[in-house]
């Protein structure tokens, strides 16, 4: 990770406060400018610092070189005519010496013509760029100075950045249920991230990682060089096989991790859907008018899936056994150290994103962008909803559903039984993330 770029934390040109050049510049007849002596080296220059620049404009300079041209061959076919006539040797001497400064001027002339094309041609290139993020971070890494007068490095043609499918530099590996989704999508307002579209479940499904290293990178989205590739499947957190899979790799050991108290009262939304696919067979509910018949099944209440019949909390029920998150955690720190995740508290991020995803862009490396222009809170979602220079948007209705009402000694009970572990699991993150207890 330390390997990774770090970016100026400057502010982009275009934003920083009036004082650039042109508050610098004198309304003088010659070609002089002021220019803020922070254009001649990174950043941090005193606005009011200026350096006095002399110099002639390309169009100038061009017109001059053309004069002397012209001049000197005028000159030559003069002294030609009168060394032809009158036969002075000294004469074809002056007339070898302006046929010298007239090609001199020539070359002079091509040069400045030369760089100004490809200047152009450079322009040109970036301003057709596909990869409008990209552009923007060069943006706000450039120093350059748009002034004909401003010195320049001769530009040759950029060579476009290309694309390119790589594998992801982070993992978001869980947990189910806790937000997942709108982390990725919120770290996808970063223009320096990608994310991987669906769930590609590389390292817990065994026909998925019998396709090899590059079915997985076929699965990532195009990236430019220094941009970070993030894929999310949230079952990583919890399948055994991930450590076989991931120990015999040689991937960027990069990975967030992600949690929340919430899975485990979110557990009945969960419990719906499960049941829904587990008893096909359950009694159709009757058709709505003008509606066509379809079997719903009617989802066996929560209380009798997650408790048992002797009254204790039934630990083989998956929500539940997913929930025991010091479970899982120990085995993920054995393969990598602890600085290498992030446990990020999925009730902070549904409340307040900001911050959270600022800890998020400092822990994989990334120059801050993400604010709070960028959220706006949907009343009727209950939500917050993301928010880019083009478009607005919610996460779908499977996210941030409405759930049933569970009993409230039934969410006591279970809160009882999760202090012990939710302990266990702030020993292993050395964080006490405050989760409710009663
Ligand atoms: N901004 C925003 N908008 C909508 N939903 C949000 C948001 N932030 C967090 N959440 C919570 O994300 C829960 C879904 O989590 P996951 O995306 O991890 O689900 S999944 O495991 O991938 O199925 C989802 O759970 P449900 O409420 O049960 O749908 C939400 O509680």
């Amino acid at each position: 990770m330390e390997a990774r770029a770090q970016m100026s934390h400057a502010p982009p040109l275009k934003h920083r406060p009036e004082g650039t050049y042109r508050s610098c510049s004198q309304s003088l007849p010659l070609d002089i400018l002021w220019l803020p002596r922070s254009s001649f080296r990174p950043a941090e220059g005193e606005l009011a610092d200026c350096v006095l620049v002399v110099g002639v404009s390309r169009p100038k300079l061009a017109a001059a070189l053309l004069s002397v041209t012209l001049l000197s061959l005028f000159l030559t076919f003069h002294v030609l005519y009168d060394s032809a006539l009158y036969s002075i040797q000294v004469l074809w001497m002056l007339t070898a010496a302006l046929l010298s400064v007239m090609l001199l001027s020539l070359f002079l002339i091509f040069d400045v013509l030369y760089e100004s094309f490809f200047y152009q041609a450079a322009s040109m290139a970036s301003a057709a760029s596909e990869n409008r993020k990209l552009m923007q971070n060069q943006e706000s890494n450039s120093r350059t100075i748009n002034h004909p007068m401003a010195l320049r490095k001769r530009i040759r043609p950029a060579k476009q950045p290309r694309p390119a499918r790589r594998l992801p530099q982070a993992l978001i590996i869980g947990v189910r249920k806790c937000g997942t989704r709108a982390l990725l999508e919120m770290l996808y307002l970063h223009p320096m991230v990608q994310k991987a579209s669906g769930e590609v479940h590389f390292f817990d499904r065994d026909e998925n990682y019998a396709l090899g290293l590059e079915w997985y990178r076929s699965k990532m989205p195009l990236s430019f060089k220094g941009q970070i590739t993030i894929e999310k499947s949230p079952s990583y957190f919890v399948t055994p096989e991930v450590f076989y899979y991931l120990r015999y790799l040689d991937i960027d050991r990069t990975y967030g991790f992600y949690s929340s108290s919430a899975s485990q009262l979110r557990a009945p939304s969960r419990t719906i859907c499960s049941r829904s696919r587990a008893l096909p067979s359950a009694p159709a509910q009757p058709a709505l008018p003008g509606h066509q018949c379809q079997t719903v099944p009617v989802p066996k209440p929560f209380v009798y899936l997650a408790i048992s019949p002797d009254g204790s909390i039934d630990v083989a029920y998956r929500p539940i056994a997913i929930s025991l998150y010091h479970a899982y955690l120990h085995r993920w720190l054995e393969v990598f150290p602890r600085e290498q995740i992030l446990v990020v508290n999925g009730d902070l991020l549904i409340e307040d994103p900001v911050p959270q995803l600022r800890r998020i862009e400092k822990f994989l490396g990334l120059e801050h962008k993400i604010g709070r222009k960028n959220f706006y809170f949907n009343e009727t979602k209950g939500f917050y909803c993301l928010r880019n220079d083009t478009t607005d948007k919610c996460l779908r209705e499977t996210k941030g559903r409405k759930h049933p009402r569970v009993d409230p000694a039934v969410v006591t009970k279970l809160r009882k039984f999760f202090i012990q572990h939710n302990q266990r699991f702030y020993d292993l993150v050395g964080e006490d993330l405050g989760w409710p207890e009663d």
